[in-house]
């Protein structure tokens, strides 16, 4: 039999900032290939609302109210599911935000908030779940990255600093974790329509510019995103490790 599976019945997957955009249509994504799911943001009404579509669709949610950024509340999610016999096997560092200011104007408090929810919750995370992963015999590890780590973007140096530090450290853990059975991989999108972009992509102008470097000519839909979060979490992609996978419409091949 040549066709892996793509299920992820019987799984528990742990997606951080799933309150809305991206993280939530991943977690909903994973509820409907059969994956329970930990969902994490400052929210809670939106977790509550995140956990609705996946009650409906029939799998366990678990909701924590945390702040990525503060590594005691990290660890509190950790220690809680160990409690209660909870084994993440596959982790999602999705919560993200970005301060569009130009470099001479960024302030150390921005770089701080920019880095600290971006990228090192993610290490933190990775860190938690690859040292149970470890243990349990492998797991997945996927970090949404960006195109913004690829290519400059106008949307801010602290922001690409971050994606393009995401792509290095899925290449550093998947090198280190690999021979543990755990894959690390990373999502790099192009704009999708999310509360992060809203305000964004209501600029006619501001969307032309976008659809004018973007093949596809339009931006990304959230089924669009799903489909390879879950391949990535998936059996499929067993052997597909320390990767980038752009997701974009085919941006970050745009030439001329
Ligand atoms: N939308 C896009 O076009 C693109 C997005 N991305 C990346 O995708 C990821 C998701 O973006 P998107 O869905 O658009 O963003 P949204 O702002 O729509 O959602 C972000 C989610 O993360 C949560 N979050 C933010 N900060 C924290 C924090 N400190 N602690 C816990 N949760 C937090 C938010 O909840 P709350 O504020 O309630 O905590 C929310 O649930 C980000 O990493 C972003 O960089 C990459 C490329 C393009
Ligand atoms: C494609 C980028 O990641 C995009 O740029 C922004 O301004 C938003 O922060 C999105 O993440």
């Amino acid at each position: 039999m040549y066709l892996p599976s793509f299920s992820l019945k019987g799984k528990t997957a742990l997606v951080t900032g799933a309150g809305r955009g991206i993280g939530r249509a991943i977690a909903i994504g994973y509820a409907e290939a059969g994956a329970d799911v930990v969902i994490v943001s400052r929210t809670q009404s939106d977790l509550e609302e995140t956990a609705e579509f996946i009650h409906r669709v029939g799998t366990k949610a678990y909701l924590f109210e945390a702040d990525v950024t503060n590594k005691g509340q990290v660890e509190e999610i950790f220690e809680t599911l160990d409690s209660e016999h909870v084994t993440v096997d596959i982790l999602v560092n999705n919560a993200g935000m970005n301060i569009r200011s130009r470099a001479l104007d960024v302030s150390d408090e921005e770089w701080e908030t920019i880095m600290n929810t971006n990228l090192r919750s993610a290490f933190w995370f990775s860190q938690k779940a690859g040292e149970r992963m470890k243990e349990a015999g492998g797991g997945k590890i996927i970090t949404i990255s960006s195109v913004a780590g690829h290519v400059a973007l106008r949307t801010g140096v602290v922001y690409a600093s971050t994606k393009a530090a995401i792509i290095q450290m899925t290449k550093n853990l998947a090198l280190e974790w690999g021979q543990y059975g755990i894959n690390v991989n990373s999502i790099g999108p192009w704009y999708f329509k999310t509360p992060l972009t809203e305000k964004l992509l209501a600029d006619q102008s501001y969307l032309d510019d976008i659809l004018a470097v973007t093949p596809q000519k339009r931006v990304g839909e959230l089924p669009d995103l799903v489909g390879p979060a879950v391949f990535l979490a998936s059996e499929a992609a067993n052997y597909v490790n320390g990767q980038t996978l752009f997701v974009d419409g085919g941006m970050s091949i745009q030439g001329f």
